[in-house]
């Protein structure tokens, strides 16, 4: 059987009282890589809030990591980052520190304490982007796709179940998103972490073809699923 690791069941999706997508439903398992494709506005980057806990679940429910949404309050948001990786477009890394410290940083804000402990995660979370001995860099001296690659490898740092990434490919060339999609997706593969990508990106998607969630028309139509007659 396999192990469902990010599961949405009859949710309605809101940015304030607006009703952005309805009655929701799909399950994502253990490895899984799915695109969340559909034209703007439709409400990709709202439903990949709700699952992070940015925008409450008013109605419906979703599990993601082992996490109830429903019963989801501002306080236990940080909980349910701690087992979820988060990537963006646009990096959000702080700019006045090195890749080191950015990743330190994220990891005291997540309870780590042992200078030991922290310091091999982070060596261990950089070798795996392939960023083994950039620690010491800038973001401000790392192109798009370096910085791209700090960003997965702090959404790594708590060896989350789930990753949610929001267009990660969209600020970079098609040779540089081909390496960050092979890096995606080789996380997959071998750490079994479940991947949602928001991505407009149909290039990348004729490459590395998966299992596509199309938002349309205020629904999530999943290819997965059976066709309906
Ligand atoms: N902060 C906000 N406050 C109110 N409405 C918002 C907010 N952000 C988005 N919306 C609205 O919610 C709807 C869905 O937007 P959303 O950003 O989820 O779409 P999207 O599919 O991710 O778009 P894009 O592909 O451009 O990123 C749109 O009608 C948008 O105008």
């Amino acid at each position: 059987m396999p192990e469902v690791v990010l599961s949405v069941q009859n949710a309605n999706i809101y940015q304030g009282s607006n009703l952005v997508l309805q009655d929701v439903n799909f399950n994502v398992n253990r490895g899984e890589f799915v695109y969340l494709v559909g034209k703007t506005g439709t409400g990709k980057s709202s439903l990949l809030k709700t699952l992070y806990g940015e925008l409450p679940l008013k109605e419906g429910e979703a599990t993601v990591a082992g996490f109830n949404l429903k019963e989801m309050t501002w306080k236990k948001v940080p909980f349910l980052r701690r087992n979820l990786g988060v990537v963006f477009q646009d990096f959000q890394l702080l700019t006045d520190r090195n890749v080191y410290e950015n990743l330190k940083f994220v990891l005291r804000a997540t309870g780590w304490k042992d200078e030991k402990l922290m310091e091999e995660k982070i060596n261990d979370v950089l070798d795996k982007v392939g960023l083994k001995s950039k620690g010491f860099k800038m973001p401000f001296e790392m192109s798009g796709g370096e910085q791209q690659r700090v960003d997965i490898a702090r959404a790594l740092l708590n060896s989350p179940k789930v990753m949610l990434a929001d267009e990660p490919t969209g600020n970079l060339d098609p040779e540089t998103s081909d390496e960050i999609m092979q890096l995606l997706f080789n996380i997959c593969k071998d750490y079994g972490t479940a991947i949602i990508m928001a991505t407009h990106d149909f290039i990348v998607i004729n490459r590395y073809p998966s299992r596509m969630l199309k938002t349309e028309r205020n629904r999530v139509v999943d290819s997965a699923a059976a066709v309906e007659i």
